[in-house]
């Protein structure tokens, strides 16, 4: 897997995230991988619920969460990405003084998930064409929500025109700030799911998050979404 040989700088990871609210992994899947996926789009057997966003409020455009077993693919980066993510979140938990603290493997996250309910495997491929967009949302599946996800661009950037991700930010009494967040083909991006600490003058607080995708004005966009906890 090409992960394990470009395996990214994860000091530079943990500071982008606390400074910007989100972090490039650099390539976490090679260009013909990325072309699988979305050939495979139309493959009912892979994926266990397909959503029209539009029927549900979500925006415009749909998505397929995957079935268990999930390709090998996705098991692997979910595994793979996992540990060096648990570190973080659990200094996120020392930061911001709570007694959580995440397992060490994806294996036992799964286990914990599935004690509290949450059995469905949660990485979906979401496919957007002209006048689709995903409005600002959180992935919360659950009362375990880890508390960091990775999204990974399948097309190359210019196969659309719009289709930004966006990244919101809301302070404690504050306006809300964005972030347009460049994806390249291949390559992933972490960012919180809900919320990150900061730290202030007097000790850190929890900065809101949301994410979304801004309207695709031409071409086709397709995204992996990488989410480490199961759902109910
Ligand atoms: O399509 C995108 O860039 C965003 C996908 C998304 O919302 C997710 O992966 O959770
Ligand atoms: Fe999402």
């Amino acid at each position: 897997m090409p992960f394990e040989t470009t395996s990214p700088d994860w000091n530079a990871v943990r500071d982008d995230l606390d400074a910007f609210g989100y972090a490039d992994l650099g390539r976490l899947i090679e260009d013909a991988d990325a072309d699988r996926l979305i050939a495979d789009y139309n493959r009912e057997d892979l994926y266990r619920s397909h959503i029209q966003m539009k029927r549900h409020g979500f925006g415009q455009g749909e998505y397929k969460y995957f079935a268990d077993p999930l390709p090998d693919l996705i098991a692997n980066l979910r595994q793979a990405l996992y540990p060096a993510l648990a570190r973080i979140a659990n200094e996120w938990e020392e930061q911001l003084g709570t007694d959580r603290r995440w397992p060490d493997t994806h294996a036992e996250l799964v286990e914990r998930c599935a004690a509290a309910g949450q059995h469905r495997p949660t990485p979906l491929i979401l496919r957007y064409g002209p006048g689709d967009y995903n409005c600002l949302h959180q992935d919360i599946y659950g009362d375990l929500t880890f508390p960091l996800q990775v999204v990974i661009l399948l097309d190359e950037p210019t196969a659309f025109e719009g289709g930004e991700f966006v990244l919101t930010e809301q302070r404690p009494r504050m306006q809300s700030r964005a972030e347009v967040v460049p994806l390249k083909r291949g390559h992933g991006v972490v960012f919180p799911v809900n919320e990150r600490p900061r730290q202030g003058t007097r000790g850190s607080y929890r900065v809101k998050q949301r994410h979304g995708v801004s309207r695709v004005r031409a071409g086709q966009r397709h995204t992996l979404g990488i989410i480490f906890h199961n759902a109910t």
